[in-house]
């Protein structure tokens, strides 16, 4: 899609395409160095994940394998409700595993607060985060995130990968979501 045509709901591209795909090149590169010889398990959080972890995935060098949980925290609107359910679970038992969650956004922190809890009781081998977006206006709880690609204004963004109402996860960059669309003035 064609960044110029942002259509009325958009207020900006926040984050361009080439800038994005330059970041996952360097997070895969820090990602390939601290993993080497190690076997990697990457969680990816759906569905906002879903391009970040397709394109970071694709760009490491070393093998890894993908296994995805779905989590809801948020229901329809634009802010956290910090109860966390599991809609789709592992399919990989983790225990002794080294595994990299792979997230969209970090905002209120709440939803990876409770998916770190969670997975650390399951025994991996080790556990760290990869999150491309983190708004540190937002955040409630801090998360240790040891790969971060960007952090943002406290603003409410969609694409590659993140949605209002399921629509724009698939543009290729970060916009802001015009404040008319939602109402808010926030993530
Ligand atoms: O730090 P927090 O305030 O908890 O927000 C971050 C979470 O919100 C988004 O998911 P969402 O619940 O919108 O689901 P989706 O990925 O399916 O769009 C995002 O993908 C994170 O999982
Ligand atoms: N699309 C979208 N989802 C979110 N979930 C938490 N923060 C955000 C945000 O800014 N945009």
């Amino acid at each position: 899609m064609d960044e110029k045509d942002l259509g009325a709901d958009l207020s900006k591209v926040l984050i361009p395409e080439d800038v994005l795909q330059a970041k996952v090149r360097e997070l895969a590169a820090q990602i390939d160095a601290d993993y080497a010889g190690k076997d990697l398990l990457l969680v990816g959080v759906l569905k906002g994940a879903v391009m970040i972890m397709a394109d970071l995935a694709r760009t490491l060098h070393s093998h890894a394998s993908m296994d995805w949980m779905a989590v809801s925290s948020y229901g329809s609107g634009t802010k956290s409700s910090g109860v966390v359910r599991i809609l789709k679970d592992l399919d990989t038992d983790i225990l002794d595993k080294h595994v990299l969650i792979v997230e969209d956004i970090i905002d209120s922190g709440l939803t990876l607060s409770w998916l770190i809890s969670n997975l650390r009781s399951r025994g991996p081998a080790s556990l760290e985060i990869c999150a491309l977006l983190r708004k540190p206006e937002a955040v409630r709880t801090e998360i240790d995130c040891r790969y971060l690609g960007f952090d943002i204004p406290n603003e409410f963004v969609v694409g590659y990968g993140l949605d209002y109402a399921e629509k724009y996860r698939n543009l290729p960059f970060v916009g802001t979501l015009a404040p008319h669309v939602y109402g808010g003035t926030g993530g």
